[in-house]
């Protein structure tokens, strides 16, 4: 066989399979028919390369030397005829090749015919190959168009299938839109339903009125029909009767009649006529009753006829009635029906609704409780960055003031606020704040109290804790921390809810913790800071002195005679009283503040009051000491002199207020930017706030807004601030607890501190004698400065000898408590000097504190040193205590600064107004001092000036400055008596 046959069958085969495989994919067909092509002609190769090898001589023959019979065996077999072509050119080229290495030119005669024979094979083999390879091309090409074709047609498959879905895509749109219309339909059906049930329900009144109509005129009409009907047979009955009677009549008539005739035709023939006459008209009156009757007759027939036929319309109309009903009936099944299957399609539906909404709220609840555990790590993570607490309220429109434009737009439940200048218009006019807590107008004092409550609580737990109110003139400040004048108690403010809720809460601890609670109240009002509670009492002239500190463990067995012969508390009432009586006490105070009418305020307050409550728990079994201050603080309002029309005193308060204010706002700044250095010392307030905002302290800020929309520079100034100030970070919190030990060795510390500062002044003063100076001098100077201190602290003397001694003591207390003062957390300077000497200074001002406390209830009479004579040596030694302690009380911790701060301090106090009488009622923790002797008030400002240096040769540029000018605040100050005084000690102490 022809290997090129059976190619060409094999290819035929392989388009015959692909033929039948052209559902495929057609490029992946052709590429398997080439690749089956490829391997067919590879095999038809192997198959002559065979034949070749079989039939030809082998590589190493020649075909010069095969014997001629051979070669034309060869030839002859047709050999050659089924070589493959490769082969034959095999011989061709072996045939030229020996030619070539015998070198001879001619090529032996049977050798050429072999090699014609071949090339003759071979050029037939081309031929026919051309010719296979063309028929080839025919059948390719003939192939290629089948496949075009296929192609084509499976274009247009895919162009139909593109039709196709762009057909259905249509019909889904046409079904969308057949499905809104069905259900647009159903709506109208519905709405059709419901028109179709009122309509019956009108068809049925309407059915139902007409049925009682129709029953109405039948029985009207049978009623009528049934009357004619008798009064017709009346009629005839009464015809019949007078027919019969006028026949009878007629009879007898005619009887007698024809008697008569009979009896007159003999005597009245004329009268025969007449009767005849007579008679025909009786018959004619007959015959029209007769034609009457029968026209009644007919006329009833034809009433009956025209009733029967109304029947008959009734009766027809109550049929089409009734089916019109009996259809309206089934209409309304079917359409009951299909309420009932709405009505269950709804009902599964909202059981569906009811599941999802379920889910909804559990999420809801969920989401809740997550919103309370994040507000309560919130509120954690807050505790332990001690950032200061920020709580905005907004007052409500005054009286006569609902007719303003407000600039609270929003009020978030999570402390979001929203204000916006409803006078302007655009993109930028509203501006969020966030804070922890914001009241609307709406907020009472018991619920701001509520949120506020745990923060003044942990006072009772040995934390230092400030609140302090913020905002501009006349935005609820006093009203937050106060409340109004003359409040009920429903209006209190913060502080008094705190006074008392401190008090209820030691008391029902007392049974194992014994708390002793301390109530201070100052102002600082024109940059001076004023004692609130003396100077209200001295004006008031109160006839005794209220118990300030009150031990409330002790409170019930407070049964010693006071003084000034007041009944002793019953012990039922020792907890009211107590509290009352601090709240007096907190009523006078408010009294005395600087309070004025503004243009924004009728009652401006000008002046920063502070209320502190110093409180000392001792827990009965473990003897551990928990001590805690809250700072209640209402500060003066900012306010802009061109609203508030201020002039004179009051311009001049204001700027003192905003000063100060801006002092804060600075020391904010530093704080929030983590400043190394704070300017607490630039205003009296700052010092005042200094434990809160840079201590260990629990502090809250209230800031005040007034709505009104001529307020809103000021409003979104202030919240800018608050927002600040809600940046500051305190670090956590600690609480002041001390067990016993720790506590005692604190104490034999705090002695021995004593002894040392005792042995230091005796040393000073030894040296002063020493002198040079002249002798009168000296005895100047020892009349100024008194003996050399008494070992004993509590020894009384002569009046002027114990004023002298007072002072030495206080000298020492002051100088013990000074140091106290720097560390403990009222109104000190904690700034350079926190750490481990806090907590002994601490313990030994608020043991001095309460020790002095216990000695409290001191006669006030007018005469003061009568007074003074009559005082128990510890109630002396409290009014000199207390005496340093005011003019100490904002001293800083370093040294020299506090040096200059005294004579600060000094200046502040010198604008108490409580010097003005002996009779000083010692009313607060650090009362009022008593009036020294002018003598005594001179000097000191200048020792406390020549000796600084001395102390501290190394002055920083800030002290040097705060020393400058307050040595010059202190040379002025001669003319102030209490400040100078003080001084003296202040100064002596520092020697
Ligand atoms: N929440 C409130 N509800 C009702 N009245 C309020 C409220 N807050 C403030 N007021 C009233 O607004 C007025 C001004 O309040 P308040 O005196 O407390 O302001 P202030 O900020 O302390 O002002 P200043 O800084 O001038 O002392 C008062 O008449 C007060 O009673």
């Amino acid at each position: 066989m022809n290997p090129l046959h059976g190619v060409r069958a094999s290819e035929n085969e392989g388009s015959d399979c692909m033929h039948e495989s052209l559902g495929g994919d057609v490029s992946e067909q052709v590429e398997n028919f080439k690749i089956q092509s490829e391997a067919l002609s590879d095999a038809s190769n192997t198959h002559v390369e065979n034949k070749v090898t079989e039939s030809l001589p082998g590589k190493h023959g020649s075909y010069y030397d095969l014997p001629a019979t051979k070669l034309s065996e060869l030839m002859k077999l047709g050999n050659l005829q089924t070589a493959s072509t490769q082969s034959l050119l095999y011989v061709v080229k072996t045939i030229l090749d020996e030619n070539i290495e015998k070198s001879s030119a001619n090529i032996p005669m049977r050798v050429a015919s072999l090699l014609k024979f071949t090339m003759q094979e071979i050029e037939q083999r081309v031929s026919k190959e051309s010719e296979n390879m063309k028929k080839q091309g025919s059948i390719n090409k003939s192939r290629e168009e089948r496949y075009q074709s296929k192609i084509r047609a499976l274009e247009t498959l895919t162009a139909g299938t593109t039709e196709e879905n762009k057909i259905i895509t249509n019909q889904l749109q046409q079904i969308k839109i057949e499905k809104a219309r069905i259900e647009e339909e159903k709506k109208l059906e519905h709405q059709d339903m419901i028109r179709l049930l009122k309509e019956k329900e009108n068809y049925e009144i309407q059915i139902s009125s007409m049925k009682q109509e129709l029953d109405l005129t039948k029985k009207t009409h049978e009623n009528n029909f049934v009357q004619l009907k008798s009064q017709y047979k009346e009629t005839i009955a009464e015809l019949e009767r007078k027919i019969s009677s006028m026949k009878q009549e007629l009879d007898q008539t005619n009887v007698i009649h024809e008697n008569n005739i009979v009896e007159l035709k003999s005597q009245h023939k004329e009268t025969i006529a007449e009767l005849e006459r007579k008679i025909m008209e009786l018959e004619c009156l007959l015959a029209d009753s007769l034609k009457k009757v029968k026209k009644v007759e007919e006329l009833s027939e034809s009433k009956y006829m025209r009733l029967k036929k109304k029947e008959l319309g009734y009766k027809h109309f109550m049929d089409s009635h009734i089916r019109s009903i009996q259809d309206l009936r089934k209409a309304s099944d079917s359409i009951k029906q299909d309420m009932l299957n709405t009505k269950r399609f709804y009902v599964e539906e909202l059981n569906h609704f009811e599941i999802e909404l379920k889910e909804l709220v559990d999420a809801a609840q969920n989401y809740h409780t997550v919103l309370k555990e994040n507000r309560s790590l919130y509120n954690e993570v807050q505790d332990l960055k001690g950032n200061i607490r920020v709580y905005c309220r907004v007052r409500p429109f005054l009286h006569g003031q609902h007719k303003k434009k407000t600039t609270i737009d929003y009020i978030g439940e999570n402390g979001e606020l929203v204000v916006a200048n409803p006078l302007k218009q655009g993109k930028d006019t509203h501006r969020t704040f966030k804070f922890d807590k914001v009241f609307g107008p709406s907020i009472t004092q018991e619920d701001v109290f509520r949120d506020t409550q745990p923060l003044i609580r942990s006072v009772l737990d040995g934390y230092n804790v400030c609140i302090f109110a913020y905002g501009q003139t006349g935005s609820g400040k006093t009203y937050t921390m106060t409340g109004p004048s003359s409040s009920s108690v429903e209006h209190w403010g913060v502080n008094y809810r705190a006074l008392n809720d401190l008090f209820n809460i030691s008391q029902s601890r007392k049974s194992y913790i014994a708390y002793e609670v301390g109530v201070q109240m100052v102002e600082i009002y024109n940059e001076q800071v004023r004692d609130l509670l003396s100077n209200g009492i001295s004006q008031k002239r109160y006839p005794f002195v209220v118990l300030v500190l009150l031990d409330l463990r002790t409170l019930g067995i407070w049964n010693t005679t006071q003084p000034n012969g007041l009944a002793v508390p019953d012990a039922s009432m020792h907890e009211v009283k107590s509290t009352a009586d601090v709240l007096e006490l907190m009523n006078i105070g408010l009294m005395s503040r600087a309070i004025c009418a503004t243009a924004l305020n009728e009652r401006s307050s000008r002046s920063h009051s502070v209320l502190t409550v110093h409180v000392q728990g001792r827990n009965l079994e473990t003897n551990v000491v928990l001590r805690g201050n809250l700072h209640l603080v209402d500060l003066a309002g900012s306010e802009r002199v061109d609203r508030s029309e201020v002039t004179g005193d009051r311009l001049r308060e204001a700027q003192h207020i905003n000063k100060s204010l801006s002092a804060l706002g600075d020391v904010i700044f530093a704080l929030a930017q983590k400043s190394p250095h704070v300017p607490y010392r630039n205003s009296k307030l700052t010092q005042v706030l200094q434990s809160s905002l840079g201590g260990q302290a629990k502090t809250l800020m209230f800031v005040q807004l007034n709505p009104d929309v001529e307020s809103y520079s000021e409003t979104v100034s202030t919240l800018k601030f608050a927002e600040r100030v809600s940046g500051v970070e305190l670090g956590a919190a600690r609480s002041n607890k001390e067990g016993r030990g720790v506590r005692e060795l604190m104490e034999q510390v705090a002695l021995l501190k004593d002894a040392i500062t005792r042995k230091d002044e005796e040393i000073g003063h030894l040296r002063q004698l020493k002198t040079n100076l002249p002798r009168e001098k000296r005895i100047t100077n020892q009349s100024r400065y008194g003996p050399p201190p008494s070992p004993r602290r509590h020894s009384l003397g002569p009046a002027s000898q114990l004023r002298r001694t007072s002072s030495e003591q206080s000298s020492r207390i002051v100088e013990k408590l000074a140091s106290d003062l720097d560390n403990s957390s009222d109104y000190s300077d904690k700034h350079s000097e926190a750490g481990s000497q806090q907590s002994t200074d601490e313990l030994k001002h608020h043991q001095e504190f309460f020790r002095q406390s216990r000695l409290t209830v001191v006669n006030g009479d007018h005469n003061g040193s009568k007074e003074l004579e009559s005082r128990s040596p510890v109630a002396d030694q409290i009014l000199n205590h207390n005496d340093d302690m005011d003019l100490l009380r904002f001293e800083d911790g370093d040294d020299d600064e506090r040096l200059s701060d005294i004579s600060d301090s000094v200046l502040s106090m010198g604008g108490t107004e409580t010097d003005g009488s002996n009779s000083i009622v010692e009313y607060t923790m650090f009362p009022g001092p008593p009036k020294p002797p002018p003598e005594i008030l001179e000097k000191p400002s200048v020792s406390a000036k020549l000796r600084r240096p001395l102390q501290k040769p190394v002055l920083t540029g800030s002290s040097r400055t705060s020393l400058n000018k307050n040595s010059s605040k202190v040379s002025s100050s001669k003319k102030t008596n209490t400040g100078s005084s003080t001084t003296v000690r202040s100064s002596k102490r520092r020697q």
